[in-house]
């Protein structure tokens, strides 16, 4: 249901438009204002859809209601009435940021396309929100431990630089995290983030994987494909368990760097890529350097900014935290009342050894939900750490 705010002060065209729209859609909730004065009130104490309003007006004119609701919600559409003598402050309202104009009197079929185009504005705009929230729900970093101020402190700082950063830490510490904050806190937030396992890819497919390939360019490559540096134009690239990428194809994400060039495998075409690269490991690079399985002069390019993520034994103060957080959002996931851990069972939580770190925890207070009665208390705690060592 569409919620609609008519300000306009002459009586007949607020009845015609009321009139057109209420024929067109049964739905749609018409409210009126006579004046901008009044109009800026009942947005303030409303939530509408659209806004109609009219140039023209006595206290308050379209162009000051236009600016007032700018403020008051940014992502409102205002579509302008403009009579035969302000078509100019029409255009001129629409680079103040109005949806659209339309011309008095109103052609029918010109407002039910206008105020259809923009509802439909609004409704994609509350989506998007809705869908942002629940993503940045979903990378929320929880925690408040001085560790992860600091993390949180330095990706504020260094995110909306163009810095290459080498994110470290053990398995599970939050890592890609820390690379997708780094992203979204960043002028490329709105170009892609790709994500590479380098870990997961054989060492003879990961060049493809990287830089794509030409048709012929090996038995299988049947036809042209395009690599994730290419896909991550204008974004970010995650290099995830960079320790584990081939010499071969470490000399190539060199060159990468180097010329912000990539070439398909088979091809000898440059590609022109604009990539920011993040990579995170949870290996020493340095002893991998010293073993010559990893290039001392790809690490001084990647490790511009190193970000060293702490495991949890080293930041205990965060568990009753995060065990609120995946108890909540456990419940929520399985649709049930969240269940709660009394003090000791946390108490004996936190003096655990979390080699597993955060995704262990996770996993612990999963099970522990799953077993326990509605307040887990230390005896579960205690018998499930039994079992599981056994
Ligand atoms: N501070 C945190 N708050 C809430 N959840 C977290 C936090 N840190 C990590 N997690 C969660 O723990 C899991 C592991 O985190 P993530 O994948 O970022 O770790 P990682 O260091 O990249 O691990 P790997 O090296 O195995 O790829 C994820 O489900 C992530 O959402």
């Amino acid at each position: 249901m569409s919620k609609i705010l008519i300000i306009e002060d002459e009586d007949a065209i607020r009845r015609v438009l009321k009139k057109i729209l209420l024929e067109e859609e049964q739905n749609y909730i018409v409210e009126e204002a006579e004046d901008g004065l009044l109009g800026i009130e009942l947005i303030k104490k409303n939530n509408y859809d659209l806004i109609l309003c009219d140039i023209k007006m006595p206290k308050m004119d379209g162009l000051e209601v236009l600016s007032a609701c700018q403020k008051l919600n940014p992502d409102l559409p205002v579509v302008m009435i403009s009579g035969h003598g302000d078509i100019e402050t029409a255009v001129e309202t629409m680079r103040m940021g109005a949806f659209d104009y339309i011309s008095k009197p109103p052609d029918l079929n010109r407002l039910l396309n206008t105020v259809r185009i923009a509802l439909d504005h609004t409704q994609l705009a509350q989506e998007n929100k809705q869908l942002k929230k629940k993503v940045s729900k979903k990378f929320e970093m929880i925690g408040n431990s001085e560790e992860l101020e600091q993390i949180k402190s330095m990706i504020n700082k260094v995110a909306p630089t163009e810095a290459r950063v080498l994110i470290t830490g053990e398995n599970g510490t939050g890592k890609e995290l820390v690379a997708h904050w780094l992203h979204e806190k960043s002028e490329r937030n709105k170009g892609p983030f790709i994500e590479v396992n380098c870990a997961a890819i054989p060492s003879e497919l990961i060049e493809s994987e990287l830089f794509g390939h030409v048709k012929g360019a090996f038995t299988s490559a049947n036809k042209d494909r395009a690599g994730k540096f290419e896909a991550a134009n204008g974004g970010t690239i995650f290099l995830d368990e960079i320790g584990d990428m081939s010499l071969s194809a470490q000399a190539k994400v060199l060159r990468a760097l180097q010329e912000n060039r990539v070439q398909r495998v088979g091809s000898d075409k440059d590609i022109k890529v604009d990539v920011r690269v993040i990579a995170a490991t949870n290996k020493n690079l340095k002893d991998e350097i010293a073993e010559k399985r990893f290039r001392e002069d790809l690490y001084h390019r990647l490790a511009v900014i190193l970000i060293h993520v702490p495991s949890l034994n080293e930041r205990r103060r965060d568990i009753p935290e995060l065990i609120r957080h995946f108890t909540e959002k456990i419940a929520g996931e399985q649709g049930t009342k969240p269940k709660t851990f009394d003090d000791k069972a946390i108490s004996i939580l936190e003096q655990l050894d979390w080699t597993g770190n955060i995704r262990e925890l996770r996993n612990v207070v999963e099970r522990l939900i799953i077993l326990g009665d509605q307040q887990i208390s230390d005896k579960d705690v205690k018998q499930f750490v039994q079992l599981k060592s056994t």
